[in-house]
């Protein structure tokens, strides 16, 4: 089962360890496809690797092509993920979002708003890990 993970990049790093912690709970069940997203310092290492940004975007939306389900931790805010979202949406791709009230920013309404994507609040990973991991299970 391959698992389309959404962190932010250049909306923010501030919560990569974050990711990292969430991708590996989530590799426990199946292959994550962006498990570069909970890396630290990813973009030094794309632009080592040469991809461009459109590389970037059209690898991107390749993987969540072949995605089983999207998870997302948006409490970061980030163009990118709001896109990944919206076209896994479109392709209906099941998408779970986790977020901590605690952050800095709301939750867009475009997220908590839609009908098509659930939201789970949590303050630490091991508070979402069952229900994380029950609706990676559920969309195999
Ligand atoms: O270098 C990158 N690599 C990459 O895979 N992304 C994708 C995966 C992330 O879920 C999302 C982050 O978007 P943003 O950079 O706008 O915060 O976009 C985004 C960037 C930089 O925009």
């Amino acid at each position: 089962m391959d698992v389309f993970f959404s962190g932010s990049i250049r909306g923010g790093r501030s919560d990569v360890g974050l990711y990292a912690e969430l991708v590996e709970i989530i590799e426990r069940h199946g292959t994550v496809l962006t498990e570069h997203v909970g890396v630290e310092d990813i973009e030094a290492k794309e632009e080592a690797e040469g991809l461009s940004d459109a590389d970037i975007h059209d690898q991107d939306v390749a993987w969540l092509r072949q995605a089983d389900c999207l998870v997302a931790e948006v409490s970061t805010p980030s163009l990118g993920v709001g896109y990944e979202i919206a076209r896994a949406v479109e392709g209906e791709t099941p998408v779970l979002c986790l977020y901590r009230p605690a952050a800095d920013h709301d939750l867009s309404a475009m997220i908590r708003g839609s009908d098509a994507i659930s939201v789970l609040e949590y303050e630490t990973p091991a508070d979402v890990e069952s229900e994380l991991e029950a609706f990676v299970q559920r969309h195999r």
